[in-house]
C-alpha cells in the first residue's frame, strides 16, 4: 500500500461533490439538521450506508446536493478535494463538477463555477497550477513539476510543498434539459482561460435521453472541447452504440457492454477511465475479479484507474491502484506504467503534457 501511496498518479474522473470529505459531510449535515432545515435523524442511514444500489447512491447525491449548493461551501470543498489528491501525490487532477443553478441563494451556473475557482485559488498548503498556460510561458510549465520534492520529505521549507496541476471539466447532469445543457457548455467556453479543459455527461443513468445532450454535446464538440461520457453504468445497448458513434475522447465505466460493444471501443480505442470501487460498491459490477479492466488491461486498450467519488466511496486513488494490485496481480512496474501512460490521455494543453512526461521519466527509475 505504502508504494502505491508515494507513486505519482493522474486523477482523470472525480466528481467535486462526490468526493467531499466523511468528515465534511457529516459536519454540514449535522449543522443543517441543527438549523432545522433537514431532519439529520431521517438522512444519518444514506449517509452512513457502506455498500448502496445505483438508485441509493443517487439518494446520497441529492443528499449532498441540498447539504453543498452554497457558495461557500463549494469553495471549501474543491480546497479540501485538491488538498486531499495532492497528499496522496496525484500530480495531475482533471476534476470535474455539474454547474447548479439556485434562485433562492443567488447562485447561477456561472457563480457557481466562480465559486469552484476561489477554491482553487485559497489552497494554500500545496501548489496549484490551474491556468492554463500561453506560449510565451514555457520557463514555468517546463520545471513546475521538476521541483517536486522527493516523497517523504520532511522538511518545512518551500522545497517540500507538493505540486498538482488541475483542471476542470464541467458536467451535464441526465436530468437537465437541452438548454440547461447548452448553458454549460457555454459557460465551459467563457472559462476556458481559467483552466476548464472539457465537458463530462453523468448523472442518474436510469433518467434522461441521449438526444437530449446531443445538441450541447457536438456544439461543444466543434469548439474544441474534450467531452468525457458516462457510459454503459446499466444495461442500455441503444445509448451505448450512440455514444461509441459520437466518438468521445474519452469514456467513463464502461460496464453494461455487449460484445458489439467491445468490438466498437477497442476498434476506436476510446480509453476508459476505470472507477474499480465505484462499480463493485454500486453492485454494478459484481466482483472484483470479474471486473472488465483485467481484459482491457490484457488486450492493451487504454485505461485509467480512478476514484469517482472517493467520498461517497470511502476511496483513494491510492487504495483503488492497491486494489488493482492485488486483483490483477500486478507490480509496482506495471502500475507506474499504468500511471505514466495516463499522461497522454489528459485533457490540458500540450506545454502540461510535456512537464508530466519528463517528471515520469525523471522517477521511473525508483519503479522499475
Ligand atoms: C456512481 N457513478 C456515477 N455515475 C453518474 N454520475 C455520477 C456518478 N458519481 C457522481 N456522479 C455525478 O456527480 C455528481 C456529484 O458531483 P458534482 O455535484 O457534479 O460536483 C452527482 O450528483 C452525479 O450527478
Ligand atoms: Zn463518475
Amino acid at each position: 500500500m505504502e508504494w502505491c501511496f508515494s507513486m505519482p498518479k493522474v486523477e482523470l474522473h472525480a466528481h467535486l461533490n462526490g468526493s467531499i470529505r466523511d468528515s465534511t459531510l457529516l459536519e454540514l449535515t449535522k449543522s443543517l439538521g441543527e438549523r432545522g432545515v433537514i431532519n439529520f435523524s431521517q438522512v444519518e442511514h444514506i449517509i452512513m450506508k457502506y455498500n448502496r444500489s445505483v438508485k441509493e447512491v443517487f439518494q446520497l447525491f441529492d443528499l449532498i446536493r441540498i447539504v453543498t449548493t452554497d457558495h461557500a461551501t463549494v469553495t471549501r470543498i474543491t480546497r479540501e478535494v485538491i488538498e486531499d489528491f495532492a497528499s496522496e501525490n496525484v500530480v495531475y487532477l482533471e476534476l470535474r463538477t455539474t454547474p447548479k443553478r439556485n434562485d433562492a441563494i443567488g447562485m447561477t451556473k456561472s457563480s457557481y463555477v466562480e465559486a469552484v475557482l476561489k477554491g482553487l485559488r485559497s489552497v494554500t498548503s500545496v501548489d496549484v497550477d490551474f491556468i492554463p498556460h500561453g506560449e510565451e510561458e514555457e520557463e514555468h510549465s517546463r520545471t513546475f513539476l521538476l521541483n517536486t520534492p522527493p516523497t517523504g520529505c520532511e522538511d518545512t521549507n518551500n522545497y517540500c510543498r507538493k505540486r498538482i496541476y488541475v483542471r476542470l471539466l464541467l458536467s451535464i447532469d441526465r436530468r437537465e434539459t437541452t438548454e440547461a445543457a447548452m448553458e454549460t457548455v457555454k459557460l465551459a467556453l467563457q472559462m476556458r482561460p481559467f483552466g476548464v479543459v472539457g465537458i463530462d455527461l453523468s448523472g442518474n443513468p436510469l433518467l434522461g435521453d441521449w438526444n437530449t445532450y446531443l445538441p450541447a454535446l457536438k456544439f461543444a464538440r466543434e469548439q474544441g472541447l474534450y467531452i468525457t461520457l458516462h457510459c454503459g453504468e446499466i444495461p442500455n445497448a441503444k445509448e451505448i452504440h450512440q455514444m461509441l458513434d459520437f466518438k468521445p475522447q474519452r469514456i467513463g465505466h464502461a460496464i453494461c457492454f455487449e460484445d458489439q460493444h467491445w468490438e466498437i471501443l477497442k476498434s476506436s480505442k476510446i480509453p476508459v477511465e476505470i472507477c474499480l470501487t465505484s462499480n463493485i460498491r454500486t453492485m454494478t459490477v459484481r466482483s472484483i475479479d470479474v471486473h472488465h479492466f483485467d481484459h482491457l488491461y490484457k488486450a492493451k486498450h487504454p485505461v485509467v484507474l480512478c476514484t469517482d467519488d472517493f467520498g461517497a466511496f470511502s476511496t483513494t486513488l491510492s487504495n483503488e491502484y492497491n486494489i488493482a494490485a492485488n486483483a490483477f496481480e500486478l507490480g509496482k512496474k506495471e502500475l507506474f506504467e499504468l500511471s505514466r501512460n495516463a499522461v497522454e490521455l489528459i485533457f490540458a494543453e500540450r506545454r502540461v503534457k510535456e512537464d508530466l512526461r519528463k517528471y515520469f521519466n525523471s522517477v521511473a527509475k525508483i519503479w522499475e
